[in-house]
């Protein structure tokens, strides 16, 4: 044994040969003695490659296909699979969508939106296009560069819509009342293109009640300021309730897409406040009118906090109520930009907002791609016959994803 000049303890070279060659013939000797149970719990723990390649690659050409061609009238179902919905519709004709700026005579409907199977929501024009551009990329789907995205609701000029083939990503303004003018126009847009099974899903912000700032809170349900789970309107004078239970499933599975590895923040699932306005609806001190004292506030909030109510919004109960209503698979995933407990005013810097904005777009896009290229139930995701499939390196990286991962789908150029 020799001491190297920054005193560090080194061997002379054949007493290193003497200890690493033994060694070298032990670890191999190891590995290939384990090799058959490392392929063994390969290959029944993870899918086969190949099969969800074939599997990513058949969804994304019918995507692509879809994208330039609408959809196929052979691929076409008779009937959409919503419930409940006005009888009148099939009389009007046309139906006239006048907050989207569309309407079924000058739209075919089947063919521009049949193949919606998620539509996103969140309250500003620029967070739904920004999630748009952001889900083409992580879906796969790419335009032309010198291309942009339509706003498909510019003639309403209300609220902004933008398609990025099966997912619909529209802005619905602030409160129950404006978000319920454009699900009654959009459950209409599904119903018209005669779509199957579509899932609604919100993303927006809201103050904690007891979390930390930058939490993603999946809503349970949603309740009013007297934590009743319904959502109340008035029809002809009379008030009528709906209620305004969520998707338990679908929040778990857009759960399971967190990634407590790489996801700097929690995703907590809990009931969800709606209220009708910002500032005295939501009890703040910082409102043009206040007449009432911090003690009874901070009773309240304690209040809500004890009844396991996470998060304060606007828009849940009436995104509840009516996506049910429709027999909508539903979900609201907002990311938490103050602790209601600790204060009313939002000091976070924009840039800080920003990124936290992103936090629900993220977890969604992972639930969507998941259930696009990775969903086993699907019969769109069975796999091709091997010959029909062209493994690229693309896809190969693409096969590896899962739910809580980073990696992204096979781009495809889509025009
Ligand atoms: O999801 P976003 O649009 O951020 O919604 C939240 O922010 C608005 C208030 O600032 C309300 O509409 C509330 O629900
Ligand atoms: O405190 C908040 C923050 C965002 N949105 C709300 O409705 N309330």
């Amino acid at each position: 044994m020799a001491q190297a000049a920054d005193g560090a303890l080194s061997l002379s070279l054949p007493a290193k040969s003497a200890i690493v060659f033994p060694v070298c013939v032990y670890v191999y000797a190891a590995f290939f003695a384990l090799l058959p149970c490392v392929q063994f719990t390969y290959i029944h723990t993870r899918p086969n490659p190949l099969a969800v390649v074939n599997a990513q690659s058949k969804t994304l050409s019918k995507l692509v296909r879809q994208l330039k061609d609408g959809c196929r009238k052979d691929e076409e179902p008779k009937e959409s699979t919503l419930c409940g919905l006005n009888p009148c519709l099939k009389c009007l004709q046309p139906d006239i969508l006048y907050h989207l700026g569309l309407d079924t005579e000058t739209t075919d409907f089947p063919k521009v939106f049949g193949d919606v199977r998620f539509v996103c929501m969140g309250g500003t024009p620029g967070r739904m296009e920004n999630f748009a551009y952001y889900l083409m990329q992580e879906i796969g789907l790419k335009i032309n560069a010198a291309t942009k995205l339509r706003d498909m609701a510019e003639g309403g000029r209300r609220f902004s819509m933008f398609k990025v083939g099966p997912v619909l990503c529209a802005s619905h303004g602030m409160g129950c009342p404006s978000i319920s003018i454009l699900l009654h126009e959009l459950i209409k847009t599904m119903h018209h293109a005669k779509c199957q099974d579509p899932v609604f899903i919100r993303i927006g912000t809201c103050g904690g009640i007891g979390v930390d700032p930058g939490t993603v809170v999946i809503s349970s349900e949603a309740v009013d300021g007297r934590l009743n789970p319904a959502h109340e309107i008035l029809v002809q004078g009379i008030s009528v309730q709906h209620a305004s239970q969520l998707d338990e499933g679908l929040a778990e599975e857009i759960k399971s897409c967190h990634d407590p590895c790489t996801d700097n923040h929690e995703v907590i699932i809990g009931r969800t406040l709606c209220t009708q306005d910002f500032y005295e609806g939501q009890a703040r001190l910082d409102g043009a009118f206040c007449e009432y004292t911090l003690e009874a506030k901070k009773t309240y909030l304690e209040e809500l906090q004890n009844q396991q109510v996470k998060n304060i919004e606007m828009e849940s109960l009436a995104f509840a109520a009516l996506t049910s209503r429709a027999n909508i698979r539903s979900a609201v995933v907002c990311v938490a930009i103050l602790n209601r407990l600790n204060g009313d005013q939002i000091k976070t810097p924009h840039e800080v907002l920003a990124k936290w904005e992103k936090r629900p777009q993220v977890l969604v896009a992972r639930y969507i791609r998941k259930i696009l290229y990775f969903n086993e139930n699907d019969s769109d995701s069975e796999p091709l016959e091997e010959e029909e499939c062209e493994e690229t390196p693309e896809k190969t990286r693409a096969s590896q994803g899962g739910a809580g991962d980073t990696q992204k789908a096979p781009e495809v150029e889509a025009e």
